[in-house]
């Protein structure tokens, strides 16, 4: 018998600005956020197993490929719900950098949840798949919808958005690993001195204003991640330097991004960075 085989996308996300109102009762913070989605991305293969098992391979060997891998737990728990006792074999193509604020993981469990929707036919509308994954993981709904949004709660309720003005993306990783968990538990939102506001960047985005945009950028969690970890903010200040029209720390890091409107500059603002580090990557945002 063929076995059908299907692929699903998984986009790195941006965070183009992210605020923090308060700790909640239940440890998770509540945030207010504007995402958007680029075009580095992981591919994630699907088929059926004629057996009731979930197997994970990658072409890399640095993460986990068992029940810690959010690609597994996405199966696991669709074939809990739904008493799925058919098996799968996926096979995960990781190309976004690991525990780096771009959400590799939360991306691959959309993917997982979207393409094993299909292959099982399960006829999930997207808002049911977007609950699912606030169970794996506060950036899991965004990763689902993709695109542009607002996001706010832990990040799971969100307001799909128009695309942002194009421009270049440069992404640069230094080489450390930040853990959300313990950037969200450094964080203590009084030593704020002020908010990013998303009035500005709503309005710069519906405007098509790239000026606007690069000066609303904002996340407050660069307060933590930047004086923890100075590299980071050495490979901001080489970007701004480089000519970089805006720059941030996307999500709790230590992944800084450049945005750029013109092209020629693009190999300017790469060039400085690939001194400092060796993970950049150019993109463009989704549109
Ligand atoms: C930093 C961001 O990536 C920005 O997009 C997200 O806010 C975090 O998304 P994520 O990695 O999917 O986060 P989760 O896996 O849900 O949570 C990891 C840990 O981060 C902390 N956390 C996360 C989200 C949130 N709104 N408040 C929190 O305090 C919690 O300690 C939690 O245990
Ligand atoms: N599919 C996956 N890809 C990469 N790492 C995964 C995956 N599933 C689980 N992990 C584990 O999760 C940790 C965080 O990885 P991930 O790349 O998702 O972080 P991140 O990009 O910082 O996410 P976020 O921006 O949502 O905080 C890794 O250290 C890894 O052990």
């Amino acid at each position: 018998m063929e076995m059908t085989k299907i692929y699903e996308k998984a986009p790195a996300k941006i965070n183009l600005l992210l605020d923090v109102l308060r700790k909640r009762e239940d440890g998770f913070h509540e945030v207010e956020m504007i995402m958007t989605m680029v075009d580095v991305a992981d591919r994630l293969e699907m088929e059926e197993l004629p057996r009731d098992q979930i197997v994970l391979t990658s072409q890399v060997g640095f993460i986990p490929l068992d029940e810690k891998n959010l690609a597994f737990q996405a199966a696991r728990l669709l074939k809990e719900r739904y008493g799925v006792t058919r098996g799968v074999y996926m096979h995960l193509d990781k190309q976004i950098p690991v525990a780096a604020g771009l959400a590799g993981g939360s991306s691959d469990a959309a993917a997982a949840l979207r393409g094993l929707n299909r292959l099982w036919d399960l006829q999930l509308p997207l808002s049911e798949l977007e609950a699912l994954g606030a169970e794996l993981g506060s950036d899991v709904p965004f990763c689902i919808r993709g695109g542009t949004a607002l996001a706010t709660g832990r990040g799971e309720r969100l307001e799909s958005l128009q695309a942002p003005p194009q421009c270049w993306v440069i992404l640069a990783k230094p080489p450390i690993n930040v853990s959300t968990a313990d950037v969200y538990g450094k964080f203590r939102v009084n030593d704020l001195k002020s908010h990013p506001s998303i009035p500005d960047m709503l309005s710069a985005i519906s405007r098509q204003s790239f000026p606007d945009m690069c000066a609303a950028l904002g996340n407050v969690l660069e307060s933590v991640t930047l004086h923890r970890y100075p590299e980071v903010k050495q490979i901001k200040d080489c970007m701004v330097r480089a000519g970089a029209d805006g720059v941030l720390m996307s999500g709790s890091g230590p992944t800084v991004f450049g945005l750029v409107s013109k092209e020629i500059k693009v190999a300017r603002v790469y060039n400085a960075l690939r001194g400092f580090c060796k993970e950049v990557f150019v993109a463009r945002m989704l549109t």
